[in-house]
């Protein structure tokens, strides 16, 4: 007889559909510094997922240990099913990655790099090289600018050949490590649209981000991470809705409806600056809102707007961190 769906649920909270899994993934540098601290992450199969965390959360640490780069202290790493780091030259051939900035040969052109990258690769056919290193550059738009010296390009440019020679061969997952790191509004245009593009083709992306607006924008799914640890994950829809939002009052009175939210028992209730809105925490009980609106407009406050805004990401973070979240780049 056929499995109830439950089953399909079942693997996936298992992490048996998921493309990286760790469990209690932990290292700690020589130094003593504790990078990351027992980290159960589940990335499931054609998700684009954001790993977002401020700097020195320990994002890089643990890409690294998932790419075989370096040994976690303790706790297990799976990429596409297969222990990190024991299976690094088995699992490699089907990742792409682009970890702090592709090295490029800067006299060498973008085409000549790209076809030295896939040299190095013993899992690559010479025979089809030409053809896949011009399918790659057409993929990131770098066609017109293939034969220029590596040197000559803008960061942007650099970034999207790194991206390239991580499309060499088909992928199943590709890891990008902050991958619009210093460029510019239009250079991270390009790179996000990119990304979203070979998403679409079912490839998982794995991102890792310090940029809140970048993960919303791109992500399906996203971890939080904050000093070593995670925070929470899931799908970024999910974690967005998990904070609650604010309550938003828009009026001309301002000052009266702060006093008579405080009254309703209304918490963190503040005047905004222009002094014609007054925000607060979002009730509970939804019942309570009409109550509250009634209130508001009992006591004489003209009420021109009443309503919750959506909570974002990072709203989400500053809820489960207390913190606020470094979004200037
Ligand atoms: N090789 C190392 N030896 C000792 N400590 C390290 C080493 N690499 C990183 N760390 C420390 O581990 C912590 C996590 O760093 P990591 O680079 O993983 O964070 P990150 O989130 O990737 O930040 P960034 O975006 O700045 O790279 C930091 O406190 C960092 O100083």
């Amino acid at each position: 007889m056929e499995e109830p769906s439950a089953t399909a649920w079942q693997k996936v909270n298992r992490g048996d559909d998921a493309v990286i899994v760790t469990r209690a993934l932990t290292k700690r540098y020589r130094g003593g510094q504790l990078a990351v601290d027992a980290l159960d992450l589940t990335v499931p199969a054609g998700s684009v997922f954001g790993f977002l965390g401020p700097n020195g959360s320990g994002k890089t640490t643990t890409i690294r240990m998932l790419m075989g780069l370096i040994e976690p202290t303790s706790g297990t790493a799976r990429v596409l099913g297969q222990s990190m780091p024991r299976a690094t030259r088995a699992v490699l051939p089907h990742v792409g990655a682009l970890i702090e900035g592709p090295a490029l040969y800067g006299f060498l052109s973008g085409r000549d790099n790209l076809a030295r990258y896939d040299a190095a690769d013993p899992t690559a056919d010479p025979r089809t090289r030409r053809i896949r290193v011009a399918a790659a550059l057409d993929r990131v738009g770098l066609t017109a600018a293939a034969g220029k010296k590596a040197k000559a390009y803008s960061l942007g440019m650099k970034q999207r050949l790194g991206l390239a020679a991580a499309l060499l061969q088909p992928r199943r997952l590709l890891v990008l490590d902050e991958p619009t790191n210093g460029l510019d509004p239009q250079g991270m245009r390009e790179i996000r649209s990119l990304v979203r593009e070979l998403a679409s083709d079912g490839t998982t992306v794995f991102l890792s981000s310090h940029l809140l607006d970048e993960i919303e924008q791109v992500c399906t799914h996203a971890a939080v991470m904050a000093q070593g640890r995670l925070i929470t994950q899931g799908p970024v829809a999910e974690l967005a809705a998990g904070a609650r939002g604010l309550l938003v009052v828009t009026t001309p009175d301002a000052a009266d409806a702060a006093r008579v939210l405080k009254e309703q028992g209304v918490a963190d209730v503040v005047v905004t600056e222009d002094r014609d809105r007054v925000t607060g925490e979002v009730p509970e009980d939804d019942r309570e809102l009409a109550d509250l609106n009634a209130a508001l407009v009992g006591a004489g406050v003209r009420v021109r707007g009443f309503g919750i805004e959506r909570a974002s990401l990072e709203d989400a973070f500053v809820a489960l961190t207390g913190e606020g979240f470094d979004v200037a780049g």
